[in-house]
């Protein structure tokens, strides 16, 4: 291929992230022909700054968490160098080798360089120029959010890339944000041996999006575990002197830390993407349809983080088999239906939070559920009733709440928080995207002695209530 030509495949992929990979696999496997784009390394952010790095800093973490709540098991300390190193290995080393082989294996074309919209179903790479004779799809992702702090480029300020990636580990480590990013590295990195700081602003606590039971568990554990936690606190100033950040907050006060991260949410990667070309603006989040299709156009999707429907590797792989499905209907002019549209974005979402303990939820938290104008019903139970919970952990904490619909009599939302629970979702992920009748749940037997006889638990209480 000459550097200056013209190409034409049926879909263009901007973007390969999982959720690019995942379209490409799907319009691949349908006889389409496909072109992938990537200006870094296929793989995206999820295997080498996001997920995948920092599940690997986690596990060790909270394997000897949960090592040390069982009697007759002495665990010893975290071997720091071997836990990055292991972390090293799981983002291969940030070399793309293997998943550059997966693509080429699939027999999709892949153009390494940044991919611009240049015009309706066209795209350019560098000199070269991709058209797409049925669908361009956009999977660029999301990048950190800064805030704008006067002089913070100066002070060098770790995002999620420098805190899953860093080749040390800082003694004191100042994380601004109270949502998901913030409380996994504030867990990493508390027991990796820094001393955290968690600055969160307004009164709303850890992982607002969730239950508020959730972010108060985890709050409580990671103050237990020597981290401190500071709400209702906003940075005002950030200055670097000699070695350390110094960070002045609005109450007057300042603190002093060896690097500050920011976990202060995300922006779309849509800015230098030729938007323009297209009507659209640069630097907005893109908005779709249920079938990933953005709006106003008939040729131009959307999947993954830049269309913010739920920033999560698993919802946009979900996206990314539904656009898949879309686009190849559309083009053979087969009827679509519910294999092709993401239903589960609106009611069904699962996620897991990786601290000590863990957080998961499904669907819709109570507040959630009443604001889209359901009758609903909480009930609540602590994981001290189970047995399953008492073998797992000595003195196990935690708790769980299901969220029914009283109209239809269906699970509207689940959240459990407790050492293990991660592993306990799906269950609740198919109660609530299978609509499964409160009824029928009583014949879904959990096995003894395990935790997810929380599930009888929470039945009981709604049923007595
Ligand atoms: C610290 C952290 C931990 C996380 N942990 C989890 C987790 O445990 N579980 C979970 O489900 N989610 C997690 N997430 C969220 C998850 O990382 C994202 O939801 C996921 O990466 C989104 O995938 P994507 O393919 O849409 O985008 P990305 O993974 O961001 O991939 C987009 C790709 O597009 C490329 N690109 C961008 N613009 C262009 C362009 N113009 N031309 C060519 N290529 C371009 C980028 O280089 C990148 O490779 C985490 C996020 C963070 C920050
Ligand atoms: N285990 C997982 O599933 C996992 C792990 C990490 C990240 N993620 C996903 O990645 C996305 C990004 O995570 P995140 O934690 O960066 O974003 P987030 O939106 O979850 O949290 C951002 C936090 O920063 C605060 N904030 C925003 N601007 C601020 C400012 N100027 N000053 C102080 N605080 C500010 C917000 O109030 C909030 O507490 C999330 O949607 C999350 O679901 C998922």
């Amino acid at each position: 291929m000459s550097e200056s030509e013209t190409l034409d495949y049926d879909v263009v992929i901007i973007g390969a992230g999982p959720v690019g990979e995942n379209v490409a696999d799907r319009t691949k496997a349908a006889g389409l022909s496909t072109a992938i784009v990537e200006s870094e390394l296929v793989g995206g952010e999820c295997s080498y700054w996001a997920c995948m790095p920092s599940k690997a800093l986690l596990r060790p973490v909270i394997a000897r968490a949960d090592a040390r709540r069982v009697p007759g098991v002495a665990p010893g300390e975290l071997d720091v160098p071997a836990v990055l190193a292991s972390r090293d290995s799981f983002t291969s080393h940030w070399k793309d080798d293997g998943q550059v082989g997966w693509v080429e294996g699939i027999g999709v074309d892949l153009f390494r360089g940044q991919g611009r919209i240049a015009g309706e179903r066209t795209v350019t790479v560098g000199e070269r120029t991709l058209r797409a004779r049925h669908a361009v799809v956009v999977a660029t992702g999301s990048r950190a959010a800064l805030p704008p702090l006067p002089g913070l480029a100066d002070v060098r300020p770790w995002t999620s890339r420098e805190a899953t990636s860093a080749q040390r580990v800082p003694g004191r480590l100042v994380v601004v944000g109270g949502g998901v990013v913030a409380v996994e590295m504030a867990t990493a990195y508390q027991a990796l041996g820094s001393q955290v700081t968690v600055l969160v602003r307004g009164d709303g606590g850890l992982l607002g999006r969730m239950e508020p039971f959730a972010g108060e568990l985890v709050a409580e554990a990671l103050t237990e575990a020597g981290a401190e936690i500071r709400t209702g606190v906003s940075v005002a100033s950030v200055a670097r002197e000699g070695a350390a950040v110094r960070v002045g907050l609005d109450t007057g006060e300042v603190v002093e830390a060896d690097e500050i991260l920011f976990a202060t949410g995300r922006a779309p990667r849509t800015d230098d993407l030729g938007l323009e070309t297209v009507g659209l603006t640069p630097g907005d989040w893109l908005d779709v349809d249920d079938t990933l299709l953005v709006t106003g156009t008939d040729w131009l999707y959307a999947v993954g983080d830049v269309n913010h429907r739920a920033l999560l590797t698993h919802q946009g792989k979900y996206q990314a088999r539904i656009a898949g499905a879309a686009i190849t209907a559309r083009v053979s002019g087969g009827p679509l239906n519910d294999a092709h549209t993401a239903t589960a974005d609106h009611h069904a979402v699962p996620q897991v939070v990786f601290t000590d303990p863990e957080a998961a939820s499904a669907g819709l938290t109570l507040a959630e559920a009443e604001s889209a104008g359901h009758r609903v019903r909480a009930v609540d139970v602590e994981f001290s009733s189970v047995a399953g919970a008492g073998l797992y952990a000595e003195g196990y904490r935690g708790r769980a709440r299901m969220v029914v619909d009283l109209e239809e009599e269906i699970v509207r939302g689940v959240t459990f928080v407790g050492p293990g629970v991660g592993e306990l979702i799906h269950s609740a992920t198919i109660a609530v995207a299978g609509r499964v009748p409160v009824d029928r749940l009583w014949h879904a037997v959990p096995a003894y002695p395990t935790i997810s006889e929380v599930w009888l638990r929470l039945l009981e209480a709604y049923r007595d209530k």
